[in-house]
């Protein structure tokens, strides 16, 4: 009872990481981007970066594990999907989220990520193994929803990178044409069991329609990424020793239509913006 007189309602109790591994009863094998988080701080703090107004009806784990992350993504959402490849941590997570299986919170779907056929989901929150990182992450975005994802340190900084940044990439024109791209915390190696080699961040998607036209999103994609193989040399020079990338027909009209100052610039200078008004423009005279 509380000085108040009413009843003390218990804090929903959380898994302990350290038990759920132990229960899981197999170790985690960095060969199989098996890292897991065993700081609690951390683990409580991942699903607070949704933002505030994303809908939890029901939310994807990509690479549920022990089931740590699991754990703390059904205290706040209505219903969970976790994807888990590994037959032992797939088995373990049936085992250990059964009655919120029975009360049809909780689905466990077994299989490679990039293989299986993704529900709909209306948010996204994982610890991504790290070897699929890029291609999960352009499964997620063109859905639109939300996304919480944690990644190697460098990949999130790329992925947030803005133009005139050493960081900045194909990665960050390609991630922020689908939403805004920010990186929440940096994750230490001591936060996982086993340790990886490098630390992690944790980087939040917040989606949205580019401020720019793409008429032909494949054409614009790989045309920011013929430039960027390119990125010591001008964009002049760029679009002239790329057409097998790009797939240009003819980079010398582009060359002639393109503005001197956008010629002159460096992939690295240019913001998705310019990207994307040079895209329109080599669509309409060099494809
Ligand atoms: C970095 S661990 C994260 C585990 C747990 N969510 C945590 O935070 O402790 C990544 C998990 O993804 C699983 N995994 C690896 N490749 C996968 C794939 N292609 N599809 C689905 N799961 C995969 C691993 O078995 C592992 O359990």
């Amino acid at each position: 009872m509380t000085s108040d007189g009413s009843e003390q309602v218990p804090e929903a109790a959380t898994r302990d990481p350290d038990a759920l591994i132990r229960r899981a009863g197999v170790r985690g094998d960095p060969n199989r981007d098996q890292h897991f988080l065993i700081d609690d701080r951390v683990v409580d703090r991942i699903p607070t970066y949704l933002p505030a107004d994303a809908d939890r009806s029901h939310v994807l784990e990509i690479g549920g594990g022990p089931g740590v992350l699991t754990d703390r993504l059904l205290a706040v959402a209505d219903r969970v999907t976790v994807v888990e490849q590994d037959r032992s941590f797939a088995d373990h997570l049936r085992r250990e989220f059964a009655d919120a299986i029975a009360a049809d919170r909780l689905t466990v779907l077994e299989g490679d990520a990039l293989e299986l056929e993704l529900p709909e989901f209306t948010a996204c929150v994982s610890n991504l193994p790290y070897g699929i990182s890029s291609e999960i992450s352009f499964r997620l975005l063109p859905r639109g929803k939300p996304l919480v994802l944690m990644f190697q340190k460098e990949f999130g900084e790329r992925m947030a990178a803005e133009s005139g940044t050493s960081e900045y990439g194909r990665l960050s024109v390609s991630a922020q044409h689908y939403g805004d791209v920010e990186v929440c915390e940096i994750v230490p190696r001591e936060a996982f069991d086993p340790k990886p080699a490098v630390q992690s961040a944790i980087v939040r998607i917040t989606p949205r329609a580019p401020d720019y036209e793409v008429d032909d999103e494949e054409f614009f994609f790989d045309f920011v990424k013929a430039l960027f193989t390119q990125r010591r040399k001008t964009i002049r020079n760029g679009i002239r020793n790329t057409p097998h990338i790009s797939g240009l027909s003819d980079p010398e009209a582009v060359v002639e239509a393109a503005d001197e100052d956008v010629l002159r610039k460096r992939a690295g200078n240019m913001s998705p913006e310019a990207f994307a008004e040079l895209a329109q423009l080599a669509a309409s005279v060099g494809v």
